[in-house]
């Protein structure tokens, strides 16, 4: 555990009706003043985990830490935590400032100092000037900005974010991620951010943990969980990918679609069954001769700023490949990858295996 932690889940379960399991022992560690995303599909445990670190459910099994103390059993408003719901939870017959103020009048402090931390609350999330509006009176992004007002005002050490983003249009949501990332780096308090938007949890942090089924399945910083996606799962989850089946033939060398390949994994088995993924932006197209597969093309649409092509291999996989150039429907052609673009995946890898495995490849390359 570093000094820098300040909430660890140990083994956590959480059980609702002494049956359904929905968090299965999770571990993990939340630093200071660092954005952090749960990232997965609806039900895989995301509200929970954010309900237990409030303190409005207690675990079934295991410890929650907060600054190094066990906090199971704490009541939430005894906690440096705030929320900041989906719904954003305002009161509508307050006006902006009295919503701001709530928790600093429950607190009972004297008005001067109300004022002064409301303003200053307003100021940061841009809001000045807007103190007597209503709340019906502003929009979705006001009111967005009003609640997260409400959460730092009480300057708590950990803000939670429940998709706070979910319910605004695509430019407004593009908007809002730039300004909380902003407002997280400025406050420098930690953000636990729930999303099932993989590209918001790619754009906005600085750490994400991907949930399935009341796991985490691999955490890491976007790069990591992008360029190294520890299973199908999160490489499915994570962007769009191409996943074949294939075979490893010894260290730097991978067999898939009837072809044996140059790669840079190692340490795993000669002969071991692997799925291979390669990121259809790492596909390039050539001339049929000089691409490493050979390719059909089966359709092809545009996106704005690229074609997003299909192709099948002789071996009947299908390649879905991300390219400037337009190809032709029918066309035969090449793609041709650069080793690195091939990431190979153990069947049934645990992610502290993954780990070891990617450990003494980085040792390797380091002597090199
Ligand atoms: N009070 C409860 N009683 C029984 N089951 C519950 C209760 N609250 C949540 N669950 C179940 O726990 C599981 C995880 O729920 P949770 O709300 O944490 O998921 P989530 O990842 O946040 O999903 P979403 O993205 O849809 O909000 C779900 O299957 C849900 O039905």
């Amino acid at each position: 555990m570093s000094d820098q932690t300040i909430i660890r889940f140990e083994q956590v379960t959480k059980q609702y009706d002494d049956q359904t399991t929905v968090l299965a022992e999770v571990s993990f560690e939340i630093e200071k003043g660092k954005f952090y995303t749960l990232l997965g599909p609806s039900g895989c445990g995301k509200t929970t985990i954010l309900r237990l670190i409030a303190g409005f459910i207690e675990p079934s099994k295991g410890q929650i830490y907060f600054n190094g103390k066990v906090i199971n059993r704490i009541p939430p408003n005894e906690r440096q935590v705030n929320t900041v719901f989906q719904d954003y939870a305002l009161f509508p017959h307050l006006n902006v400032f009295e919503n701001v103020a709530f928790g600093l009048r429950i607190k009972k402090l004297k008005n001067t100092a109300v004022t002064a931390k409301v303003k200053e609350a307003l100021r940061f999330v841009n809001l000045e000037g807007y103190e007597t509006r209503n709340i019906s009176e502003m929009s979705g992004g006001q009111r967005q900005r009003v609640a997260i007002a409400r959460a730092i005002v009480n300057e708590p050490e950990v803000i939670l974010l429940d998709e706070p983003l979910s319910a605004l249009d695509l430019k407004l949501r593009t908007e809002m991620q730039y300004e909380l990332r902003e407002l997280q780096r400025r406050l420098g308090i930690t953000f636990i951010f729930v999303t099932h938007d993989q590209e918001e949890a790619l754009a906005m942090s600085d750490e994400i943990f991907v949930l399935n089924q009341g796991k985490i399945e691999q955490s890491g910083t976007p790069n990591d969980i992008y360029d190294e996606p520890i299973n199908r799962f999160v490489a499915d989850f994570i962007g769009e990918s191409n996943i074949v089946a294939g075979r490893m033939k010894q260290d730097f060398e991978v067999e898939f679609a009837g072809r044996t390949f140059e790669c840079v994994d190692q340490g795993l088995n000669p002969n071991e069954p692997v799925e291979i993924v390669i990121r259809p932006e790492d596909l390039e197209i050539t001339k049929s001769e000089q691409g490493k597969l050979q390719v059909r093309v089966d359709s092809q649409l545009f996106r704005g700023v690229h074609y997003e092509i299909s192709c099948y291999d002789e071996a009947g996989n299908e390649w879905l490949v991300h390219s400037t150039k337009k190809a032709t429907v029918g066309e035969q052609i090449g793609l041709y990858f650069d080793p690195e673009a091939i990431h190979v995946m153990r069947l049934g890898e645990t992610e502290e295996e993954f780990d070891k495995r990617l450990d003494a490849y980085s040792e390797g390359q380091d002597e090199n």
